[in-house]
């Protein structure tokens, strides 16, 4: 099973090898606004699935913002130990 920083490292890697086909590379190029919109709109999904979904498919919705945040991080050059240490 994938863990945040396993995801991390992966996508660390897409943005550095850029493959083709790649949503995060195509989502670094689209800029920190347009990140920050997905994050937002995910934030949303997130929100009604806990009211309204199963827990499955609110676990699925928060995956998907963590994955955005993750993005943002990237774009930002933030590593997880610079979230970390706030926790
Ligand atoms: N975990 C994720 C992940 N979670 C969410 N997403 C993206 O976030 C979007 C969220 O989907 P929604 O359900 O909101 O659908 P949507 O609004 O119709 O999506 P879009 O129209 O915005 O694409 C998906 O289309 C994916 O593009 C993700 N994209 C990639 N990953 C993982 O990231 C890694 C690298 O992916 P690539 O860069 O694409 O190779 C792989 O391990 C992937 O599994």
């Amino acid at each position: 099973m994938k863990t945040f920083d396993d995801l991390f490292v992966e996508l660390s890697d897409k943005a550095r090898t850029r493959p083709e086909g790649s949503g995060t590379v195509r989502e670094l190029d689209a800029g920190v606004h347009a990140i920050g919109k997905k994050i937002v709109e995910e934030a949303a999904e997130v929100w009604m699935a806990a009211e309204y979904q199963s827990d499955e498919e609110t676990a699925e919705e928060i995956s998907q913002l963590l994955y955005h945040l993750q993005v943002l991080m990237l774009a930002k050059g933030l590593a997880p130990a610079d979230v970390y240490r706030h926790l």
